[in-house]
C-alpha cells in the first residue's frame, strides 16, 4: 500500500477522514488516478459533505485532512489538469475543473442545469398582467400603515412577480410573504378571466411536509379575511405539496416523475421556505418547470442553508442586493405606484428579481425578538446584548459564564407536562406546538440528546413512570426519514396519544389535516422535547428556550442564531454563556458555488 493510502487509513481510523472519502481515493487510485488526484477526489467529496457545491481551487491547501501538504498548490494543479479523471465543462469524467473550482460531476451538472434554468427564466418575461390594482388606490393592499414617501414592498413584490418569471420574495417571520402572495396569485386569476382564458394552475410546495402544512393553513388563514373573495376562492390552490411529491421524487429514484421533458402541469410555482431548498432539489424543480410558468420563492435570506449542500436562495439574494432595481423597473413601480415605489439602484440583472420584505405584522416594530434578530443580522454583538438587557416581556436573555442545566430541565418539564395533561387530539398538537427547547448541536452536555434524555427521565419521575417505558401518553416524537407510503417526512413531529380503547397512536398534523399512525407502523423517529435548530427550520412554537452549548464551536454562526429566535411566535429564552453566544454572532456561514458568476455570464 502507498505511503499516502496508509496516511489516509490512519486519518480514518482517528476519525478525521470520513469512510466514504477513504473508498473515493482509493477508487481513484484503482482506475489510473494519481495521489494528488485521489486527494482532490477527497476534498472535493468533503466540501460537498460541508455544504459547499464545489471546491475552491485558488484557496486550496492540498493536504490530507489534519496533515502537511502532499505537494506545493501549482504542482497540485498541474497534476489535476494532466489527469483523465479530471474533465473540463461538458467532460464526463468524474472530477470537473471550470475556472477557479472543482466540482465533483454530479455537482456541477445541478448547478449548470440550474444556472441554464434560472437564466430562461430571467430572461424572458411572462404574458403581460394588467398591474394597476396593486396601486394605492386599487384596493387589493393596504397602504394606511406606510408612511408617505416610504415604499410599500408588499406591491412591489407582487408587481415584480407579475412582471418576472423568476421571484425571490424574501422576509422574516411575518413581513407578510403569504399576504402577498395571495393578493398575487387572485391577481394572477383575475387577469386570465377578464382575458377568458382558463385559469391558471397555481401549485403551492415547500421543502418538508410540516412547512407545506403551515403554507397552505396561512394561506386558508389569510383567505378568510381576503374581502370579496368569493369568486377566487375556488380557483386557488387547495393544497400545499412537499417538494417531492410535487415533483414525483420517490424514494427508489434519484430521477423524479416531472423532468425537462415531462414538465410539471402548472402555470406558476410558489415554494415557501426556499432557504431549505439544497442545489439538486432545485435544480430538478426548475428543470421541471414548464417554458411559460413563473416561479416564485418565498424565504428568508437570513437563515440558515439547507442541510444538504447549496444555499440557492441566499446566493440570489446576495447576488442581487437589497432591494436595488435597475432604472427600468425602478420606472415602471414608479408609473404603477408613484412616490411609493422603490428606488433605482441595481448592482446585478438578479436585483429585479428579489425583493426584501422589512416589516413585521407579527411582531411590533419594537418587540424585542425582533429587534435582538435585526442586531444578529448585522452582527452586533453588543447591540445584541443591550436588547437582552432591558426589561421585556418577549423576551429574557440568561447569559452568564457557566449554565444551570438542573434548573433548565426542571422548567422544560413543567413546560411540558400540558403535553400528558391533554385530554383531546386538538390539544395536544397545540401544546406540541407551544413550547420547545431548541439546541445548537445535537451531541454533548448542551446537545438535543442529553436533555432529551434529562427531560425524559425527570418527567417519568414526575408522573411515577418507568423510564424505560417507550410510549406513553403525551410523548413528543420527530420523524427521522422521509416515508412516502405514510405521508411523512423528516422532521415532521407528532404526539403519542391514549386511544380511549387502551391503545396507543402517533397523531401529526399534515397539509391534508390531522392523521395518526400506530407506534409501530412509524418511521424512524426520536423523542422530540428538544430539538437542533437545524431540525426547527420551517416550524415556530409559541414559546422557545434556546440553549447555547457551553464551549464555542464552528457549528454556531450568526445564521443558525438567527434562525433559532426568529422560531419563537411570541416569548424567547436564550440560555447560556455570553462569551459563546457573541462568538456565534460574529461567525457567518459561506457556501462555496459559481451559481451567482453563472447567472451574471448568462444574463450578460
Ligand atoms: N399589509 C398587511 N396589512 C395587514 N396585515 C398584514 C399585512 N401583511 C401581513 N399581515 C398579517 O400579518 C400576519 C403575518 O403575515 P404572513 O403570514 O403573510 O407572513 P409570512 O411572511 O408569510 O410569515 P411566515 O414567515 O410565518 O411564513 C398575518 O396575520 C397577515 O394577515
Amino acid at each position: 500500500m502507498s505511503r499516502f493510502m496508509e496516511r489516509l487509513r490512519e486519518r480514518t481510523a482517528a476519525g478525521h477522514v470520513q469512510p466514504l472519502e477513504l473508498a473515493l481515493a482509493d477508487w481513484c487510485l484503482r482506475h489510473g488516478g494519481t495521489e494528488p488526484v485521489a486527494l482532490a477526489m477527497v476534498l472535493a467529496s468533503r466540501a460537498v459533505n460541508d455544504g459547499h457545491s464545489c471546491l475552491r481551487l485558488d484557496t486550496l491547501e492540498p493536504a490530507i485532512p489534519g496533515e502537511a501538504p502532499l505537494l506545493p498548490a501549482e504542482a497540485f494543479m498541474e497534476a489535476l489538469d494532466a489527469s483523465p479523471l479530471v474533465g473540463t465543462p461538458g467532460d464526463a469524467a468524474p472530477l470537473i475543473h471550470d475556472g477557479p473550482r472543482l466540482y465533483l460531476q454530479r455537482y456541477w451538472q445541478y448547478e449548470t442545469r440550474l444556472a441554464a434554468r434560472l437564466g430562461h427564466l430571467l430572461a424572458q418575461p411572462p404574458e403581460p398582467v394588467d398591474t394597476a390594482r396593486l396601486a394605492r388606490d386599487g384596493g387589493l393592499f393596504d397602504y394606511s400603515w406606510v408612511d408617505p414617501g416610504e415604499t410599500h414592498w408588499q406591491p412591489v413584490a407582487a408587481a415584480t412577480a407579475l412582471r418576472h418569471r423568476l421571484t425571490v420574495i424574501s422576509g422574516g417571520p411575518g413581513t407578510g410573504k403569504t399576504y402577498t402572495v395571495l393578493r398575487l396569485m387572485r391577481l394572477l386569476i383575475e387577469s386570465a378571466a377578464a382575458q377568458g382564458s382558463p385559469a391558471p394552475v397555481i401549485r403551492l410546495a415547500a421543502p418538508t411536509g410540516k412547512a407545506a402544512a403551515r403554507m397552505l393553513e396561512s394561506v386558508r388563514a389569510g383567505l378568510d379575511r381576503l374581502p370579496d373573495a368569493e369568486a377566487v376562492r375556488t380557483l386557488l390552490p387547495d393544497r400545499a405539496d412537499t417538494l417531492h411529491r410535487l415533483l414525483g421524487l420517490t424514494q427508489a429514484s434519484t430521477q423524479p416523475r416531472h423532468h425537462r421533458d415531462n414538465p410539471l402541469p402548472a402555470d406558476a410555482v410558489i415554494v415557501d421556505e426556499a432557504s431549505m431548498v439544497d442545489l439538486p432539489m432545485m435544480a430538478k424543480l426548475a428543470e421541471a418547470l414548464p417554458d411559460h410558468a413563473r416561479l416564485i420563492l418565498l424565504g428568508d435570506r437570513y437563515q440558515l442553508a439547507s442541510v444538504e449542500s447549496g444555499s440557492v436562495l441566499a446566493e440570489l439574494c446576495d447576488a442581487a442586493g437589497v432591494n436595488a432595481f435597475s432604472t427600468d423597473q425602478h420606472r415602471a413601480l414608479g408609473e404603477l405606484m408613484g412616490d411609493d415605489a422603490a428606488p433605482a439602484g441595481a448592482t446585478s440583472a438578479l436585483g429585479d428579481h428579489v425583493v426584501t420584505l422589512r416589516t413585521s405584522h407579527r411582531f411590533h416594530a419594537d418587540s424585542a425578538i425582533g429587534r435582538l434578530a435585526a442586531a444578529i443580522n448585522t452582527g452586533e454583538g453588543d447591540g445584541a446584548l443591550a436588547v437582552g438587557a432591558e426589561e421585556s416581556p418577549d423576551l429574557e436573555l440568561r447569559l452568564g459564564t457557566t449554565v444551570d442545566v438542573d434548573h433548565l430541565v426542571e422548567q422544560m418539564v413543567a413546560a411540558y407536562l400540558p403535553l400528558e395533561q391533554a385530554t383531546d387530539r386538538d390539544t395536544a398538537l397545540d401544546a406540541l406546538e407551544a413550547v420547545r427547547l431548541l439546541t445548537a448541536t445535537r451531541v454533548g452536555p448542551a446537545g438535543s440528546e442529553h436533555l432529551n434524555q434529562r427531560i425524559h427521565e425527570r418527567l417519568a419521575a414526575r408522573q411515577g413512570r418507568d423510564p424505560q417505558q417507550r410510549w406513553y401518553h403525551g410523548r413528543p416524537v420527530m420523524v427521522l426519514q422521509n416515508d412516502y407510503r405514510a405521508g411523512l417526512f423528516n422532521g415532521d413531529t407528532g404526539v403519542c396519544l391514549a386511544d380511549g380503547a387502551g391503545g396507543l397512536r402517533v397523531w401529526f398534523r399534515t397539509s391534508e389535516g390531522a392523521r395518526s399512525l400506530l407506534p409501530s407502523a412509524l418511521p424512524g423517529h426520536e423523542t422530540v422535547y428538544a430539538m437542533t435548530i437545524h431540525k426547527s427550520q420551517g416550524s415556530e412554537f409559541t414559546r422557545v428556550t434556546l440553549l447555547l452549548p457551553e464551549a464555542d464551536t464552528p457549528v454556531l454562526t450568526r445564521e443558525l442564531l438567527y434562525t433559532g429566535i426568529t422560531r419563537a411566535r411570541e416569548q424567547l429564552t436564550v440560555v447560556g454563556p455570553a462569551a459563546v453566544f457573541q462568538a456565534g454572532i460574529e461567525r457567518r456561514t459561506h457556501r462555496e458555488s459559481g451559481l451567482a458568476e453563472r447567472l451574471r455570464g448568462s444574463s450578460e
